[in-house]
């Protein structure tokens, strides 16, 4: 309803109001009396005047009230219109506060995410350029803390026979409680070959690196390829915990442990490959190929450290009269016999190689002409006698040997090699079964053998 409508209707409410109680009241006798009254004093019309005037400002009066309590009711609008207002503004900035705070907590994710997945291509390229295992470990767990910083964990790796996976690193708040060995019969991972999670009942467990009384959560995964466990990973935590790592870095550490095991893997096949390219199938012994890198480096290292390393070549007297005696299969146990005994009766950091044919070669560090002579002369009685007792050898076994010294003789290593062989040749000429040493002057002449004869060490 209109302002004015309501006006209207309140005036003849009003009207009707006074008319009934009027009537009630008698207000007509009233009214008369007044204005005869009023009339004694020569003012009849001022009752009249007066009820208009009262009248007028009742409506005055009246008006005003509504007025005043329509602009109450607009300003009490508006103040409420404000405080909803300024309500919805404190929401927007809330909102938005939250809206930043979460995406500062969305950019910091993905900035430490970005520099995991860093990690991960910078660790896959070292181990790319890895070269033997222990290089693997080491680079594995480099990264492998920068990939998985915020844990309790440890790499474990396998020692050569595969018995054992040692600790290789541990990080974290309780990395000092790890144990340093895990067995196969003990590691779950690496019996079945697949990850472990357990979050709830890890003291019944048989690894002794998770059923501490005060690890509750473990998860551990293999490092493996091809079905061959090259390690564990293994994480830890003193809270009880669904998932001690989301969705995404479990997937992430997953795809690093594949990566880890296949360059395990591919080093270890082509440690293999090089291995029996250098090796001598026969005797097990390095062969000629592997004598070459092994005699440079040790050449390179006496010359460095001062030292002089001398060189043997030895041969097995009348071989082919062995071989025709006792046929071919006879003639290769012997050889394996020659060849145990020289490798048995070395220091570990003498090499002994199988030149070709019945020839060995000896490598001997920090070993003077005069002591490799001695040791060589030691070496020939002590083939000869045990050839004597053992099944494998079919008669006395002796052997020829020529010796030659770096730096003194020659100073690399085909020269060396070289020498030691016109030595042998001087041996062979005097009668088999000894040792000669080379001379340098022998190279010069035409029959070595005879100036060698001269310089023998009896
Ligand atoms: N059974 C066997 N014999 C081999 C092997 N390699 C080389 N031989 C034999 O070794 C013999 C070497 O003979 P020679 O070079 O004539 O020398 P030798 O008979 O030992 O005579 P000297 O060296 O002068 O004492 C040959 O009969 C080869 O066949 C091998 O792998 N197994």
């Amino acid at each position: 309803m209109k302002r004015s409508d309501s006006d209207f209707f309140i005036v003849i409410g009003v009207f009707l109001v006074a008319y009934l109680i009027a009537t009630i009241s008698d207000f007509n006798e009233h009214w008369l009396s007044w204005a005869s009254a009023y009339s004694m004093i020569g003012l009849e019309d001022l009752p009249i005047g007066l009820s208009f005037l009262s009248f007028a400002l009742g409506w005055y009066a009246w008006r005003r009230l509504q007025d005043a309590s329509v602009s109450h009711q607009q300003l009490s609008e508006t103040i409420e219109k404000l405080q909803t207002e300024v309500e919805e503004r404190m929401l927007a900035v809330e909102h938005a506060q939250v809206l930043s705070e979460t995406k500062n907590e969305m950019l910091e994710s993905e900035y430490l995410r970005n520099k995991k997945l860093k990690q991960v291509r910078m660790m896959g390229d070292a181990l790319a350029a890895a070269v033997t295992l222990t290089e693997l470990q080491e680079i594995s767990v480099k990264y492998l803390k920068n990939i998985i910083p915020d844990h309790t964990v440890a790499v474990l790796f396998a020692n050569k026979s595969f018995k054992n996976w040692g600790l290789a690193g541990a990080w974290g708040k309780h990395k000092d409680k790890v144990y340093l060995n895990v067995k196969l019969e003990e590691c779950q991972v690496l019996q079945q070959g697949k990850a472990y999670i357990d979050s709830s009942n890890t003291q019944n467990m048989l690894c002794s690196n998770a059923n501490l009384t005060t690890i509750k959560s473990v998860a551990c995964y293999p490092i493996a390829s091809h079905e061959m466990q090259y390690g564990v990973l293994h994480i830890r935590s003193e809270r009880l915990t669904e998932s001690l790592l989301s969705r995404e870095e479990e997937q992430r550490v997953i795809e690093v442990c594949n990566t880890i095991g296949l360059h395990f893997h591919n080093t270890q096949l082509r440690t293999e490959l090089s291995m029996a390219s250098n090796r001598d199938e026969l005797t097990g012994l390095l062969n000629r190929r592997g004598l070459g890198s092994t005699l440079k480096r040790e050449i390179q290292t006496s010359q460095l450290q001062g030292y002089d390393v001398t060189v043997a070549m030895v041969d097995i007297d009348h071989f082919k009269q062995y071989n025709d005696s006792f046929g071919h299969p006879e003639g290769d146990k012997a050889l394996k016999f020659v060849a145990e005994t020289l490798a048995k009766n070395i220091r570990s950091r003498d090499v002994v190689a199988r030149y070709g044919g019945e020839e060995f070669i000896l490598v001997l560090p920090n070993t003077s002409k005069l002591e490799a002579y001695k040791k060589l002369k030691m070496l020939i009685a002590k083939v000869a006698e045990d050839s004597e007792s053992v099944p494998e050898c079919q008669r006395t076994i002796t052997l020829s040997v020529g010796i030659a010294t770096c730096p003194g003789d020659q100073k690399n290593e085909e020269a060396l090699i070289k020498s030691a062989d016109l030595a042998l040749y001087a041996a062979k000429k005097r009668g088999r079964n000894c040792v000669v040493a080379y001379k340098a002057a022998a190279s010069t002449v035409a029959d070595p053998a005879k100036v060698i004869r001269t310089q023998q060490i009896d």
